[in-house]
């Protein structure tokens, strides 16, 4: 069975290290303790063991080592020593020694090369057996070059020996490493001896040509010089010997258990062969020669440099060097790359020729953009450099940066100053929507739809009940503070078979912006006007966003149940604004209703119902999909919810949509009242589910045929407005906006960070439009977070970063974010009704107002006498003339009416007495800090500075009304 060199170590108790040497030096192909042992070379190195000592016995027993000095060696090496077995031995020497020799094996001989180190400093030397001296010298140049040049001397060395395989070596000197240690005590097992020592005169030693020799020895040579060259450095473990005695003797022990142990494992050595002692010998004899063989083929390959490769490990640094080598070769000899190029200076040869410059094209003078441009790269496109894209621009009175985004109007208008124009090449989500256009012709032949109305009108007019009473539903006590929050959007059977779609808009102006959206959307508006409060801002306001819309109005005049209300004057009030009543010649449509009473509500219904007639309302209901979003919200469990109203096609459950910068598709219909739909028609208002987020209100929707293309539109819209919203809003610049800016620069803005949470899109989008409107350039509330939804952890923590308030708008938040919000002291107001929210924001404001001191004139005394008293120091003896005299207050000096001096009152006194205050028709001293220039008839002018708090309203300049005062001196 084969055998790892350690295990054999361990049975031979021997160490690892010890035994690889051994091995090694017995010219077994082992790398370390690792290699593996086939059992014939178990065998053939226990055997060789087996020889070597009792070779060692033999020499031991009969004493007649005989140190002689080797021919060549003893010219050229005096310090080396060789000893050598005498040739001439006597007879029965030599046959012993045949006979151990034969008996071992007929394996070459090994000798084994042993340096001794003696304990002297001085006077070291080593007994080396070498078959040359000159490699004895060699060997003294390195130990690892020595070690390695000695290995391969062995193996080099070796077939020669094997030539004299079935003869005795008594030539050759042999010393076995076991007697070395009690010799010499510290003995250091370099590596295997060379070859024995030839001599060619002796009788019965086997010869080597001289010829054979000098051919090895010149192999040798070669195969030093190409391990200096191309072999990998390697280092061999060299065991060191100690100076320890006891250490010395210990050596010995062991080597002579190492000895007993070897010897008893041999004797338990099953035999391997049966038959006759000759047969036996002849398959002993068979086997080594093959095992022989097998030697001579390593060695060979290694003398042609084809050694096999023992592992991985030993490839890579093959490889290594063998580029390396490479690498050198391709230095010259100045220790530089060959190949590198010496760089030659260029020689002048005059000015280079100019390029003619070629005029661009016309028909190529297209910068393509997609919806803007940055300016710097605007210039790249024209180009041209920056700083002259700028010096241009200003001829338009354009302060550009490089970093600016400006939109294809204004790049047109920089682009045609360098005679370039400008191709849009956005995305065109038209081509993929597929809008097609409509004639008008082609629209006539649309089936009618319902009108879409809305009512609209001021707060507390009675809209709600309007169309609570026309729908019969109970819509206005639901409501929180009894106000319409958000639009909602209702349809309407009338007159059997006929619908009117109610948008429901509320009235307070904080939802103009909603209310705008839903006059955009809407075909006819109902403006509510109380006939007992007449018109009213929020009237005119509906009035000015239907006109912008071109939206016609009906007049519904409300409240007309109520006891001494005049219509007229309604009537009058709005022929301001071109509403001319149908009976004074007019053409608007007047009801008197009663939404309380349900009294004219039929004839409301009535008018608007005309009103579509005569404006032809048509849509196709095969057609694209179009439509507008009323509202939108995300319900928990349920997602992002839209309301929409479809205008024109029908919209289907399941149809892909994209809707403003969010896309779906949708997975439910239904109607106000909760109804599932499969599709809905023009003028059908539909709450729809399956939108990936909370769409505005006002997003127009499309439908396209995939969900990836309503992705592809919906993301690139949303990267459009941010390119926008990153766009800095670029304005003409005048010398005077200039200075007024830089005047401002050094003030600095307060802002108050406000994170808000509405319930629906809507009022949110009011409400931030609402608080954000409240600014000056003192102070600005900036909306930093908020949105749809809750009040989360992330609100909180939010607020506290932004140093904030929360606010939520019929959002409460989640438990955690309460606890958040307790722990980190940030504060969440609820609030359910806007203009309450909208009052806390402009107090919180106009607390960040810095305050403002204000003189408030007290009183004034005239100086009749004028007292220097030498510790007191200036006294003016004054008489109060009016008002009031008071410690503590400012105190101007005037002469003649001029200003002498401004500052404070250093003392007050009656006689003698410090005072508080001293009235009107009472003398009084005055002294004055760090005034002494005093005259008789001087005036002293009293004053206090008051310190005012501010309201926004103070801070516009509009009215100084409300500010509430505190004194600040008294
Ligand atoms: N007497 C009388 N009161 C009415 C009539 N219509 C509405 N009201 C009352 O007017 C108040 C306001 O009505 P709403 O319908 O909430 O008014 P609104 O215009 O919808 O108010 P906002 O939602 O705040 O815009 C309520 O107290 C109604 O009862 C009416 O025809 N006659």
């Amino acid at each position: 069975m084969p055998k790892k060199v350690f295990e054999l170590a361990k049975e031979l108790d021997i160490g690892p290290l010890d035994l690889v040497e051994s091995l090694k030096a017995k010219g077994f192909a082992v790398r370390n303790h690792m290699a593996e042992l086939s059992d014939a070379d178990v065998t053939s190195y226990l055997a060789s063991v087996k020889k070597d000592e009792e070779a060692s016995s033999d020499t031991a027993s009969k004493k007649k080592v005989v140190r002689k000095k080797a021919p060549a060696a003893a010219a050229k090496t005096v310090e080396k020593k060789t000893v050598e077995r005498k040739a001439a031995a006597p007879a029965e020497e030599a046959d012993e020694e045949k006979k151990t020799t034969k008996k071992a094996s007929t394996v070459k001989k090994k000798a084994t090369v042993i340096r001794r180190k003696t304990d002297e400093n001085t006077d070291e030397e080593s007994d080396t057996m070498y078959a040359d001296s000159d490699e004895s010298e060699e060997t003294q140049v390195h130990a690892a070059t020595e070690v390695e040049a000695d290995e391969e001397e062995n193996f080099v060395a070796q077939p020669a020996e094997d030539e004299s395989v079935t003869e005795p070596t008594p030539a050759v000197s042999e010393e076995v490493a076991a007697s070395a240690p009690a010799s010499t005590g510290g003995l250091r097992v370099v590596s295997k001896a060379p070859v024995k020592k030839e001599t060619p005169n002796e009788a019965g030693v086997i010869t080597r040509k001289a010829a054979d020799k000098e051919a090895i020895k010149e192999a040798i040579k070669e195969e030093k010089k190409l391990s200096t060259i191309d072999r990998p450095h390697r280092f061999t473990p060299v065991y060191t010997p100690s100076k320890d005695p006891m250490f010395k003797e210990n050596q010995a022990k062991e080597e002579a258990a190492r000895v007993a142990k070897a010897e008893a494992l041999k004797a338990a050595q099953p035999k391997q062969f049966t038959g006759t002692p000759a047969e036996q010998e002849d398959e002993r004899k068979r086997g080594e020669e093959e095992e022989n063989k097998k030697r001579m083929g390593g060695l060979a390959s290694m003398m042609t440099g084809k050694k096999a490769i023992a592992s991985k490990a030993q490839a890579i640094t093959m490889s290594r060097a063998e580029e390396e080598l490479k690498s050198y070769t391709a230095l010259s000899g100045t220790g530089r790359p060959i190949y590198t190029q010496i760089l030659r200076k260029k020689d002048y040869v005059g000015p280079t020729q100019q390029t003619e410059r070629t005029e661009v094209k016309d028909s190529k003078r297209v910068v393509h953009i997609h919806k803007g441009v940055v300016l710097g790269d605007l210039a790249h496109k024209l180009s041209v450099k920056f700083k002259d894209l700028l010096d241009e621009c200003l001829k338009l009175n354009l302060l550009i940066k490089e970093t600016d985004y400006v939109g294809p109007k204004l790049a047109a208008d920089i682009c045609a100053l360098f005679n370039y124009r400008v191709e849009d090449k956005a995305f065109n989500e038209e081509k993929i929507i597929g809008k097609a256009a409509v004639s008008e012709d082609e629209k006539s032949k649309f089936p009618v739809r319902p009108p879409v109305v809305a009512i609209m009108g001021h707060v507390d007019h009675g809209k709600t009940t309007l169309l609570d009473t026309i729908r019969k539903d109970k819509v206005a006590s639901g409501e929180a503070g009894g106000i319409t929050q958000h639009i909602g959007a209702y349809s309407v059977k009338v007159e059997g078979d006929k619908t009117i779609t109610f948008l429901d808009t509320p009235g307070h102006a904080a939802f103009g912006a909603m209310r705008q959206r839903g006059a955009h959307a809407t075909d006819i508006v109902v403006l509510v006007v109380a006939a007992d409060d007449g018109v009213m801002p929020q009237t005119k306001e509906s009035i000015r966003f239907c006109e912008n819309a071109g939206v016609p109005i009906i007049i519904a005049v409300n409240k007309m149940d109520k006891p001494g209300v005049n219509p007229d004057k309604v009537k009058q009030e709005l022929t301001e604004f071109n509403l001319l009543p149908e009976d004074w010649g007019g053409t608007t449509q007047y009801v008197h209703v009663s939404a309380l009473k349900s009294m004219g509500i039929d004839e409301l219904l009535e008018a608007i119902l005309l009103q579509a007639e005569i404006l032809d309302l048509r849509a196709d209901e095969k057609g694209p999909v179009e439509g507008v979003v009323i509202e939108s919200k995300i319900e928990q469990g349920r997602g992002p919810m839209a309301t929409i109203l479809v205008q024109s096609g029908t919209l289907n459950k399941g149809d892909y949509l994209v809707v403003g910068e969010t896309y779906g598709r949708a997975r439910s219909l239904n109607d106000h009242l909760g109804v599932q739909l499969v599709s809905a028609g023009p003028s059908t208002p539909v709450q729809i589910l399956g939108l990936e987020d909370a769409p505005a209100p006002g997003d127009r929707i499309n439908i396209v045929k995939s969900e990836r293309e309503a992705k592809k539109i919906a993301e690139n819209r949303l990267n459009e407005r941010k390119l926008l919203q990153a766009a800095p809003e670029k304005k003409k610049v005048s010398l005077e906006d200039f200075f007024s800016n830089a005047a401002k620069e050094g003030e600095e803005q307060k802002l108050l960070n406000l994170i808000i949470r509405s319930d629906v899109q809507g009022s949110y989008e009011a409400i931030k439009s609402a608080v954000e409107s409240l600014g000056n350039s003192e102070v600005a509330v900036k909306v930093v977070a908020g949105g749809v939804g809750p009040i989360t952890d992330s609100d909180v923590q939010m607020a506290a970063t932004a140093n904030g308030f929360l606010i939520g708008f019929n959002m409460r938040p989640v438990t955690s974010a309460r606890k958040l919000a307790e722990d980190k002291g940030v504060d969440i107001k609820n609030y359910s009704i806007i203009y309450e929210l909208i009052n806390d924001v402009k107090l919180a404001l106009e607390g960040l107002l810095d305050p403002e001191f204000v003189e408030e004139f007290i009183g004034r005394a005239e100086v009749r006498e004028v007292f220097n008293i030498p510790k007191a120091g200036v006294i003016a003896g004054s008489y109060v003339i009016d008002g009031k005299i008071a410690q503590g207050c400012g105190i101007r000096l005037l002469r003649n009416g001029k200003i002498m001096h401004d500052g404070k009152l250093s003392s007050l006194k009656r006689f003698k007495d410090d005072v508080k205050e001293v009235k009107n028709g009472y003398e009084c001293g005055i002294s004055l800090e760090g005034f002494t220039n005093i005259n008789a008839g001087d005036i002293f002018e009293a004053y206090l500075m008051v310190q005012k708090k501010r309201t926004l309203d103070d801070a516009a300049g509009m009215s100084q009304s409300g500010s509430k005062e505190t004194r600040a001196n008294l």
